[in-house]
């Protein structure tokens, strides 16, 4: 994404947008691993708590993920779309 954000002459603003999401998503999968590290340290067994701590942590990985993928639509539609036209 940001060899793509370079070749496509992003403006700094949107660079730094993108690095941003870019720290939101891998900070969320961190987490999750965390989490579920956690969860599976305290509780082995099944449990219906452990189950919505992890289920949660996934959540916000998707969450994050989801919203990555919109914010990068929204940023190379433009130049993306001049480049194929040639313009
Ligand atoms: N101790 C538990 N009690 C209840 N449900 C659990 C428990 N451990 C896991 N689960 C359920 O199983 C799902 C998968 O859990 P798992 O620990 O395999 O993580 P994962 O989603 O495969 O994550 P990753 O692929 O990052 O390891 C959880 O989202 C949760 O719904």
């Amino acid at each position: 994404m940001i060899l793509a954000a370079l070749f496509f002459r992003l403006p700094v603003r949107d660079l730094a947008l993108l690095l941003l999401v870019i720290s939101v998503v891998i900070t969320a999968e961190l987490l999750n691993t965390a989490i579920e590290a956690a969860v599976d340290l305290a509780t082995p067994e099944w449990h219906r708590l452990a189950k919505i701590a992890k289920d949660a942590a996934a959540g916000a990985v998707l969450v994050a993920a989801a919203f990555a993928v919109l914010i990068g639509i929204l940023l190379f539609y433009n130049p993306v779309m001049t480049w194929l036209g040639g313009g």
